[in-house]
């Protein structure tokens, strides 16, 4: 099913603490940002990519696509101060009614395989999130005192990318602005219209490269797809 997505990279990196973006930071040659492109540059079914930058990031991200033979960019859209209005910048660029996936520039090692799950799913439901089950123990926790520990067995790590019906999520973006409500994901502003989110299995190499760490399993997964 055709789609189109969204790729907010208007991030500072702060948690990555490179003293730069981290998405300029290289895997196997190729800066995150890129691998995640060339997903969806390969991916038959995507129609248009819509790449959210910072004004100061915009003329490198802009070669680095240009030198990577990146074609489907739509637009380069201005990011916001936050992840959500980012996104929400290259909602409003979308005007026909199409599935519109939300996709983290962080996470490169996106399965493209999972798209079509993802977009059938969103399809028919309005919208659907890709998420794995938790591995940890989860307690709430108040100060350094642990006061309760979280049944597990109802609890998944929502990842990107996330699919929707271009409408419900512009519905949805909209009433979080009016409302002023900030959420981390933009599946949370769907559920606040008391609408459906459909789960759909996704991996755990699907990582959102964060802090330091994240470059070492990063380095680990590339050599897996590695053909
Ligand atoms: N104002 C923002 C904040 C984040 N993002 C993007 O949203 C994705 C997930 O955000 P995160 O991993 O938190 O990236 P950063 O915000 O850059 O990280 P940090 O919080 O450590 O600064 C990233 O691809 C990031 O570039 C964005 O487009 N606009
Ligand atoms: C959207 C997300 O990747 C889903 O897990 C996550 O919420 C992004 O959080 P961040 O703090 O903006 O990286």
């Amino acid at each position: 099913m055709a789609y189109e997505v969204i790729i907010p990279a208007a991030g500072q990196g702060k948690r990555m603490g490179a003293g730069k973006n981290k998405l300029f930071l290289k895997i196997d040659g190729l800066p995150v940002f890129i691998h995640t492109l060339k997903v969806f540059e390969k991916d038959e079914n995507c129609s248009k990519i819509w790449l959210v930058t910072s004004p100061q990031d915009k003329q490198e991200m802009h070669s680095l696509i240009k030198r990577n033979k990146i074609t489907k960019i739509a637009a380069i859209v201005d990011g916001g101060d936050e992840r959500q209005y980012s996104v929400y910048n290259a909602v409003k660029e979308i005007s026909k009614d199409a599935i519109v996936l939300v996709h983290d520039a962080a996470r490169p090692f996106i399965d493209v395989h999972q798209m079509k799950e993802l977009t059938e799913v969103a399809a028919t439901n309005g919208a659907a999130v890709l998420a794995v089950p938790i591995k940890d123990t989860v307690k709430k926790v108040t100060g350094d005192t642990v006061e309760e520990t979280v049944d597990r067995s109802s609890l998944w790590a929502i990842q990107t990318p996330q699919a929707f019906r271009i409408s419900l999520l512009k519905e949805a973006h909209e009433k979080a602005i009016r409302e002023e409500f900030l959420g981390t994901d933009d599946a949370s502003l769907v559920e606040r219209l008391g609408h459906n989110v459909k789960i759909v299995m996704g991996n755990y190499d699907n990582i959102k490269l964060t802090t330091p760490e994240d470059l070492y399993f990063a380095e680990a997964i590339i050599q897996k797809y590695k053909v």
